[in-house]
């Protein structure tokens, strides 16, 4: 392996039975290395879920991150990640500010920022105090009408000129992520592959740290 790359899960944009979405999350994190869980109940059109249903959700979910020593962030709302206690938030450019996210999260918080394809975006989060930048779409993807397409060679310019971890995201498979570990990336961000996957979820994480493992 070139480097370090770490699976950082995204929920699925909706669940309809959170005592039975809860055992498999269980199951996922205990499969295999899992860096981080995002929190993300939102329809592949942007339309969100209800502030009490994410905060349900948290309630139920976030323990059981703990207990498996995973990070617990929060979409979108640095009000919410406060409010459930979570780790940090992840914030894109239609969302609330890095620095606000910060400022109401504070320093131990983690604060991850979605700059699409742009370095130039990547650039100004890191000077924000992003804890990481995240670029996609690398693949297409049905969870979210993602507005770019991004290139591996991003990750590959991203991780020569500076130090700030990067998450790729965007229809990432076991079978396509390689070219994304071999690019630098620190974290695939992964959502369908992993709560869609035939064999169940704990399979796709085991498929994930291997297909990292052998790039
Ligand atoms: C790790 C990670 N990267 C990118 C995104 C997308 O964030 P955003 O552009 O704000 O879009 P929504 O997810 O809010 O629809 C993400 N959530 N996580
Ligand atoms: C939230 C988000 N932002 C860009 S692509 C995407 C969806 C990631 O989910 P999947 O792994 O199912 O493509
Ligand atoms: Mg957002």
């Amino acid at each position: 392996m070139t480097h370090d790359c770490r699976l950082y899960l995204i929920t699925p944009p909706a669940i309809a039975d959170l005592d039975a979405f809860a055992e498999e999350f269980a199951g996922a994190l205990g499969a295999g290395d899992v860096a981080c869980v995002q929190l993300r109940l939102k329809s592949p059109e942007g339309v969100a879920a209800s502030d009490d249903d994410i905060l349900r959700a948290a309630e139920k979910l976030l323990p059981l991150a703990r207990a498996h020593d995973v990070a617990f962030l929060i979409n979108d709302r640095p009000d919410l990640a406060l409010k459930c206690g979570a780790d940090g938030v992840h914030v894109g450019q239609s969302d609330a500010s890095c620095k606000k996210a910060r400022a109401l999260l504070g320093e131990d918080a983690t604060v991850g920022v979605t700059c699409h394809n742009s370095k130039h975006l990547a650039l100004i989060a890191g000077e924000a105090g992003a804890d990481y930048v995240a670029f996609g779409a690398f693949f297409p993807t049905r969870t979210k009408e993602a507005p770019t397409v991004a290139d591996p060679a991003l990750l590959e310019w991203w991780s020569f000129a500076t130090t700030l971890p990067c998450v790729a995201i965007g229809g990432i498979t076991p079978e396509n992520c390689g070219d994304l570990v071999r690019a630098g990336a620190d974290f695939l961000a992964v959502s369908g592959a992993v709560w869609s996957c035939e064999d169940g979820p704990a399979a796709a994480v085991k498929a994930f740290n291997a297909a990292i493992a052998a790039a």
